[in-house]
């Protein structure tokens, strides 16, 4: 049989596993459809669309069962699949001047990462399977799925034209927001932030205990937060089938300041989360992020790499019993409130501004500047500028901006040598690069 008479007949027996996975199973079994079949035989029902087996314990509404969270890499369904496959064949894979110890590449330039090992082995990040009690889980899926309605596009310009997303988004707070996110970004003008529900504060109660746990393991930067960490809002997001994605970006960081923390969480189907470095060679990470996972991006993920949720057709790993192909994504964020309180104006049109870290010029990597923001807000475009100075960024009262590069804030990855041995930040290097 050719590999793809060998792949369509998997895709036939085992419809909820994507193509990607089984072309990589099938590799990893140099071929033996039979040996691919009893891997997938274990987790898979055949021909069962959407069900996951769930050994002993099948449920009545083809649940998974609930799981108490041990933090630990609990076995599930593709992660413990594809750690079944004989040899890792693990490869180190430079990435600019790091080096992750990361599993086999798919191409040259793509690598999929199955389990926590994998996923940690990108070291901005922590993966949890299973993370909340899965009644808890299942239950905040229902409660979204039957809010759907409270999600809705977000509009922005681009280069001054009009944009909405392709998936719908709102915002959970603690209380009525002190401020609101990203300066009224995500409601559009409209009122769009929801309260906290009872199920969101418990599931925000665990996580904030894990990421302090996690804290307690760090040295901390300057510029992180130096408090214990704790979410003072959720951005939502509702992908209603694998039609729905979110493009290539970083998370903003005018609310939530330099070197955030922010965790993932995912409920319903599973989806691909792609992560590419910002700059360097372009390799991309994919991650499949099952029903309660839980993703903890660290300080520096937002300053180093770039994320998406491809609309790809083999970006949906399997559907969910319940939420068949929707997939609805929380991420809990801790806003830093006094920075908010002092965020600068632009000094050409008074509009506001965003704050952003540049990447793209060795000299000039890792400092923090603003931005006007006017432009994507309104379609008219602004080239407001100042250096970000976030030194008293947790002060009441401060000046967050400065025209001087000495005074501007810096952060430089651990790793990124290439930076630092660049030499001295020359104006002319500003002049074309500062606006990214
Ligand atoms: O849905 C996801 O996994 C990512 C969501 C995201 O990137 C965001 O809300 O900024
Ligand atoms: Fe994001």
């Amino acid at each position: 049989m050719e590999t793809e008479e060998k792949l369509n007949y998997l895709h036939t027996e085992f419809p909820v596993v994507a193509k990607e996975a089984l072309l990589e199973l099938l590799v990893a079994f140099e071929g033996s459809v039979d040996q691919t079949v009893k891997v997938l035989e274990e987790q898979f029902d055949r021909k069962a669309s959407g069900t996951f087996k769930t050994g002993a314990n099948v449920k009545k509404r083809s649940r998974p069962e609930p799981v108490v969270p041990e933090h630990k890499d609990i076995p599930g369904v593709l992660s413990s699949l594809i750690e079944k496959v004989p040899e890792a064949k693990k490869q180190r894979v430079s990435v600019n001047q790091s080096t992750f110890n990361v599993p086999k590449t798919i191409t040259r330039d793509s690598v999929i990462l199955y389990n926590k090992q994998e996923i940690e082995s990108i070291p901005y990040l922590k993966f949890y399977k299973n993370f909340l009690p899965g009644t808890l889980a299942d239950e905040l899926l229902d409660e979204l799925l039957a809010k759907k309605v409270v999600f809705r596009d977000k509009h922005f310009f681009i280069a001054q034209n009009e944009c909405h997303s392709n998936h719908q988004s709102t915002v959970f707070y603690e209380k009525p927001p002190v401020v609101v996110y990203d300066s009224g970004f995500y409601n559009n003008g409209e009122e769009m932030e929801q309260p906290f529900t009872g199920n969101i504060r418990t599931a925000k109660f665990l996580i904030e205990d894990e990421v302090n746990e996690v804290l307690a393991t760090r040295e901390r930067h300057p510029l992180e937060i130096q408090s214990d960490w704790s979410a003072s809002l959720c951005v939502g997001n509702y992908f209603h089938s694998n039609k729905n994605n979110i493009d290539w970006h970083s998370d903003r960081l005018t609310s939530i300041g330099p070197l955030p923390i922010i965790c993932s969480l995912n409920l319903g189907a599973t989806r691909i989360f792609r992560l590419r470095k910002q700059y360097g060679k372009p390799i991309t990470y994919s991650i499949p992020l099952p029903h309660n996972s839980l993703l903890i991006m660290l300080p520096g993920t937002q300053e180093e790499f770039k994320h998406c949720v491809p609309s790809l057709t083999d970006s949906l790993h399997a559907t969910h019993p319940v939420a068949k192909e929707a997939r609805i994504n929380l991420t809990l964020r801790m806003q830093r409130l006094n920075m908010q309180r002092n965020l600068p104006k632009c000094p050409l049109c008074k509009s506001s501004m965003t704050l952003r870290r540049m990447f793209k010029k060795p000299q000039l990597r890792g400092y923090y500047f603003w931005l006007c923001s006017g432009g994507y807000r309104t379609g008219k475009e602004c080239s407001g500028f100042y250096f970000a100075n976030l030194r008293d960024i947790d002060k009441p009262k401060s000046k967050l901006y400065t025209r001087k590069v000495s005074e501007a804030s810096r952060w430089l990855a651990p790793d990124d040598d290439e930076a630092r041995n660049a030499g001295e930040f020359k104006m002319e290097d500003l002049e074309d690069s500062a606006v990214q």
